[in-house]
């Protein structure tokens, strides 16, 4: 089967010529062969590569025989995770579920509600999360490939005592999933020591990566999900964006693209989408894009944008301010559900012309306004299309990325696989909180702190 995804590079072609694409080919080559040799920066992670064809057929059996026992027996299912440990899963299944399913009357549901925690330290949404489960039957899967965040730790930390609590320690223990390295980390031991049941997080895959492992797939079918159907896309798209060739394949186009676009001095991207369900996939691709090409001084920044609801904030400055913006849109031929216009007596809000006409017909001239309009005022729009939005097509448009970021990242000339400055926020925020160790850079970070109060 082909890959769903298809891009479409019409509309950038007042803005790159001929022979900027030709002149990329041999980079582009380069690049595809550390890649596939294995001989580029960060080759220890290239485990993602060809997970979707490779299939662990035994893993995925036991990701859906506890996702079955977890939807019969859970109302909600927390998923404890930050980063690439929860980014990926909130975004399919937000792309996928139904966008009001919490409040979905029960008989209508077919899953648990999946809320996610461990992805910052707010206190409100802790407790109004604490708050929502009351009288519910919760699950929980703690993700976290290092096993030592501290975001998740402290978010697992508190729902642990919550499980304990509510169920007594025996029956918490049943209802808590960890998914972690093979063999490290305090989650790993503590995961041992209970004896949660535990998924692996591959060695060779990094957390941005890692949505296709049980890391995304567990969470994602809990939620009702084929993850069967997200594999086959994404063994399509690793079947096809395996040519090395710039011309013949179009993930290589699109980092291409960025790449020109970046020399250009378009440093930044803007990844808009008309489908509010894809809102969390933009997030999800800013992970990836951001914590892979973000170093040594360069990379494209990446930022996302809803379509219509951003251009109403946004719009102005996309359109008329600094001319350092190119745009990616993620664009969904049809929805699942057709809403017609009504007719209205008398025709007091002019909209009569409408009338009869559909939702996603409006949206489609929307589009191709904003489009159009963007391109006029400078900012190239690259479009990613496909023809609807289900789980095949959502896993053929995340391996599509993942290739054509690590191909972006080794163009670029950095490693796409490592994210060695997220350690500085962590590094500070040990020491101002007395963790041992890091005494002196308490005192010292102190200091600064009081010079500048
Ligand atoms: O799964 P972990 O190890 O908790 O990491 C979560 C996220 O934190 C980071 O390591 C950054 O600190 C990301 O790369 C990663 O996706």
């Amino acid at each position: 089967m082909p890959s769903p995804v298809s891009l479409n590079l019409n509309y950038v072609a007042p803005f790159v010529a001929d022979h900027e694409w030709e002149q990329l080919r041999p980079a582009v080559s380069r690049a595809h062969r550390l890649l596939h040799t294995g001989t580029g920066a960060g080759a220890e992670f290239l485990g993602w590569l060809d997970l979707p064809e490779k299939g662990n057929h035994e893993e995925l059996a036991h990701i859906e025989k506890t996702a079955v026992r977890i939807r019969e027996y859970a109302d909600v299912f927390i998923v404890i995770g930050i980063g690439g440990s929860s980014l990926g899963s909130k975004a399919v299944i937000s792309g996928l579920n139904h966008s009001f399913h919490s409040f979905l009357h029960p008989k209508k549901k077919n899953s648990p509600d999946v809320f996610f925690l461990g992805e910052h330290f707010a206190s409100d949404y802790t407790a109004e999360l604490l708050e929502a489960l009351d009288g519910k039957s919760v699950y929980v899967n703690v993700i976290s490939k290092s096993g030592t965040t501290t975001e998740p730790a402290i978010a697992f930390r508190i729902i642990k005592t919550w499980l304990e609590k509510t169920y007594g320690k025996e029956e918490a223990k049943k209802r808590i999933i960890a998914t972690t390295d093979r063999e490290k980390g305090a989650l790993k031991t503590m995961a041992d020591g209970e004896g949660y049941e535990t998924f692996v997080v591959p060695d060779d895959v990094g957390g941005r990566y890692s949505v296709l492992t049980p890391v995304g797939l567990l969470p994602i079918a809990v939620g009702g999900i084929s993850i069967q159907d997200l594999l086959a896309g994404a063994r399509a798209a690793c079947r096809e964006y395996n040519e090395e060739h710039l011309m013949h394949n179009q993930a290589y186009q699109y980092a291409a693209f960025r790449y020109l676009m970046y020399q250009k001095g378009k440093q930044i991207e803007l990844l808009s989408t008309y489908e509010p369900k894809l809102t969390n996939f933009c997030e999800w691709w800013k992970q990836l894009f951001g914590e892979s090409e973000g170093k040594d001084g360069k990379g494209v920044f990446p930022a996302s944008a809803t379509f219509t609801t951003d251009l109403h904030s946004m719009g102005q400055y996309i359109q008329e301010g600094r001319r350092h913006l190119f745009e990616t849109v993620l664009y969904i031929g049809k929805s699942r559900n057709k809403i017609e216009i009504p007719q209205s007596k008398g025709d007091e809000d002019g909209l009569d012309f409408l009338s009869g006409d559909h939702l996603d017909a409006i949206n489609e001239k929307a589009y191709q306004g904003t489009m159009l309009a963007h391109t006029d005022g400078s900012v190239p729009n690259l479009i990613l299309e496909m023809e609807q939005l289900d789980a095949f097509s959502l896993g053929a448009l995340i391996y599509f990325f993942e290739k054509a970021c690590a191909l972006s990242g080794y163009l670029l000339g950095v490693n796409p696989f490592d994210q060695p400055g997220v350690e500085s926020y962590k590094q500070n925020m040990y020491a101002l909180l007395g963790k041992p160790g890091h005494e002196n850079r308490r005192a010292e970070l102190e200091e600064r702190l009081n010079e500048w109060a």
